[in-house]
């Protein structure tokens, strides 16, 4: 089966974070069904080093008015197609924000030509190549299938929601600049309180849509998480499934992974000490026996990074460090920058974005905090399980279903891989943290828990096989089956 996968990040191309890491990993994990992926990526500023010397494979005349090309690249187990419009993407700044910490004044513009290119392609521009199946992800490239739509294209079209916060809305008065017809200016395709809507459009034309794990399916459908597009979703219920992702356990490898002063694995676990003591001295922390403890994620009120400033003190008064690497919200960076101040030696914050740092952070860490108010899946949490970091998280959408909280029956069943908070609140994460660190204070018990969290398997083969049964019964093949389908989605 050919895949037409559709992006605007796919590691280690271009990353602004966990998207990315799935678009990476999904089509390496699929290959063992069967499934032969393209990606389609625009060929941003810094990719365009990759199409230097090649000829393009097509060049497209008019993508809304611009001129276009596109390459066929391959890279590290990917094989690419990157989109040249030096126009919309040959620019400083990142793949949504520019130099100046706002997003790209014409992103409408940017995304649309993605998806446009996307579905040309889907319908048969390419000589030689068709795909089988359509697969978008997020509001970028939601659009493809409502030009697929249009073009009377009937190649099926999976559309996944990484995070439902990121919707795509733009004003009307832009339609016509994306060449649709007025026609889809409705309550069925992309109209959304009077503006268009990108990932709505996507919503309501795609044949199946999957969020990023089962609880977040779930939570989507509420008031609370839908993020105003529950009804929409509603509409489309018995076309929505939930999949948890996997994690890419050759890159997060703490045997292998390159960054980490002293590799270890459950056998040697103990060596993690010495990750833990080159990361303190790095970071100006003391180098006592207190617990470390860790976050790697964007500075956003999404991520609850400020209820973890506001709960920092009850790490150090318990005996523990603090580490923070991310970037974000200019408040919440200052707020936790702030914090850090107050305590020298037991709290260091590097705003930035740095994945050498993360991979260093997850190896020496004993544990990882992920408070998020909302959090569709959670990849940070998985590599920290394979990294024996013991996570601490709230009790939501993925980080609910992949954490195993240690109460009583947990323990017992020799279960428990993590620490979990509910409500989502300061006060709810304090108690969470008060539970870490009593846990650790012993060793055994501690180790215990690092132990079984390396133990969980997150890797991509069981997700994986969950998307092949999807499109197998999209386009009426066969896949390999070795595990049960997919959870569908009722009541
Ligand atoms: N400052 C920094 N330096 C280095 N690395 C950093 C970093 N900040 C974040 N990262 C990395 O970026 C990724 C973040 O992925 P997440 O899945 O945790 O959240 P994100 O909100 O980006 O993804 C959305 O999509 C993913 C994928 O579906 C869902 O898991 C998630 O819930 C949803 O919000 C991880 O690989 C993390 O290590």
């Amino acid at each position: 089966m050919q895949v037409l996968s559709v992006t605007s990040e796919i590691f280690p191309l271009i990353k602004t974070g966990g998207l990315a890491d799935v678009t990476g990993a999904l089509p390496k994990a699929l290959t063992r069904f069967g499934i032969s992926t393209r990606t389609l990526v625009p060929a941003y500023r810094p990719l365009r080093a990759l199409i230097r010397d090649c000829p393009p494979l097509i060049e497209f005349e008019d993508l809304l008015g611009e001129t276009a090309s596109l390459y066929a690249v391959e890279i590290e187990g990917l094989e690419l197609f990157l989109l040249d419009a030096p126009a919309l993407f040959d620019r400083p700044g990142g793949p949504y924000i520019a130099d100046n910490g706002h997003d790209h004044p014409d992103n409408w513009r940017r995304f649309a030509v993605l998806c446009l290119a996307a579905a040309e392609i889907a319908a048969g521009s390419l000589p030689g190549w068709q795909p089988d199946l359509v697969h978008t992800h997020d509001w970028q490239t939601a659009l493809t299938s409502v030009y697929m739509r249009e073009m009377d294209c009937k190649v099926p079209v999976v559309l996944t929601i990484h995070n439902l916060a990121f919707q795509g809305q733009f004003s009307s008065s832009l339609l016509s600049s994306i060449g649709l017809p007025p026609s889809v200016f409705s309550t069925e395709c992309l109209e959304y309180y009077g503006d268009i809507c990108y990932l709505k459009g996507g919503l309501m034309t795609a044949d199946i849509i999957t969020a990023v794990s089962p609880t977040y399916a779930r939570e989507i459908l509420t008031a609370r998480f839908g993020m105003g597009l529950e009804g929409v979703l509603a509409a489309r219920r018995s076309k929505l499934w939930g999949i948890v992702n996997g994690i890419d356990t050759e890159i997060w490898d703490p045997l292998q992974d390159p960054h980490l002063f002293a590799r270890f694995d459950q056998k040697t676990i103990s060596l993690k000490r010495l990750n833990k003591m080159e990361l303190q001295n790095s970071f100006g922390l003391n180098n006592d026996d207190g617990p470390l403890f860790a976050a790697v994620t964007r500075l956003t009120w999404q991520k609850g990074m400020d209820m973890l400033a506001e709960a920092a003190d009850e790490i150090i008064h318990g005996g523990g460090k603090l580490i923070i690497l991310g970037q974000g919200d200019h408040e919440i960076e200052e707020q936790l920058k702030a914090v850090a101040d107050r305590y020298p030696g037991r709290m260091a914050v590097q705003i930035g974005y740095d994945e050498e740092t993360a991979h260093r952070l997850h190896g020496g860490a004993d544990s990882v905090i992920q408070p998020s108010r909302f959090e569709p899946c959670g990849l940070t949490q998985l590599y920290a399980l394979r990294y024996g970091c013991v996570p601490v998280v709230a009790r939501t959408g993925g980080l609910a279903e992949t954490i195993i909280d240690a109460n009583d029956a947990a323990l017992s069943a020799k279960a428990a891989t993590g620490f979990q908070f509910h409500p989502v609140t300061t006060e709810g994460l304090r108690h969470a943290l008060r539970r870490a660190l009593h846990a650790y204070a012993s060793p055994k018990e501690w180790r215990r828990l690092q132990i079984q969290a390396m133990r969980a398997n997150y890797s991509w083969e069981r997700s994986a096989e969950q998307y092949a049964n999807l499109y197998g019964n999209l386009v009426k093949q066969p896949v390999v089956r070795k595990n049960p389908p997919a959870r569908r989605l009722l009541s």
